[in-house]
């Protein structure tokens, strides 16, 4: 699986201050932003461009556009603090929406929404989520798009675990990774370590 990590100084900077568990849901959420504008910006760096000629003040010259833009699907709880800055970035995606909670006890994915076009034949798609652990909720969502025909998958990610990477490889889904860090494992709850806590808790407040 292709593996790009994003490891800018700025970056790094934003990471840091999602992990300082005294940044509170606010700090948080701008944050997360602000990351995601610079994950998003290198996912589509290689993209198919469509030329088109446009006409400056001054002259005429190529200009350029995304020749396919990418479905944007965040997994909601947390992936929704990167919905709104990818869409920023790539304001003619559609978006779809996948809901998913990891059951504490056995770490599955309980899915309880799923809002997605029909086809997704000849269409690239940018999965959102923060986290990725055990990699069950990422595998899960790639399923519901491969199942609707897509065969280029990008998943980007905040922080990856080394056990989420190997369970995306094993699975054999056509799926690339773009993420600002790969931790060192997860603990015994299924959490990455160091990792930040709870991704959708950190933005909007524990649930349980
Ligand atoms: O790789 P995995 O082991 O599947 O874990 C990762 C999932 O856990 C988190 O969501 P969570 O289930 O906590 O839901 P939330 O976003 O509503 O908090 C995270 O946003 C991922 O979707
Ligand atoms: O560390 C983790 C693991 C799964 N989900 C999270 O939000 N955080
Ligand atoms: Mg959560």
């Amino acid at each position: 699986m292709d593996v790009l990590v994003v490891d800018h100084p700025l970056a790094r900077a934003r990471l840091t201050t999602m992990r300082d568990a005294r940044t509170d849901n606010a700090a948080f959420r701008a944050a997360l932003h602000e990351l995601t504008v610079m994950l998003v910006y290198e996912a589509t760096r290689d993209l198919p461009v469509a030329e088109e000629r446009v006409h400056t003040p001054v002259a005429r010259t190529t200009g350029y556009r995304l020749a396919n833009p990418p479905l944007l699907v965040p997994v909601l709880r947390a992936g929704l603090g990167m919905a709104d800055q990818a869409h920023k970035l790539i304001p003619d995606a559609q978006m779809g929406f996948v809901g998913l909670a990891r059951d504490e006890e056995t770490l599955q994915p309980t899915p309880y929404m799923e809002s997605l076009p029909e086809s997704l034949a000849g269409r690239p798609v940018f999965v959102l989520d923060p986290m990725l652990a055990t990699g069950g909720s990422m595998a899960y969502t790639i399923r519901l798009l491969t199942d609707r025909g897509a065969t280029d998958v990008t998943a980007i990610c905040a922080l990856a675990a080394p056990e989420g990477i190997k369970h995306l490889e094993d699975s054999g889904l056509p799926v690339r990774l773009v993420t600002a860090s790969i931790d060192e494992r997860l603990n015994d709850s299924g959490f990455i370590v160091p990792g930040l806590g709870d991704a959708g808790d950190r933005q909007y407040g524990a649930v349980h």
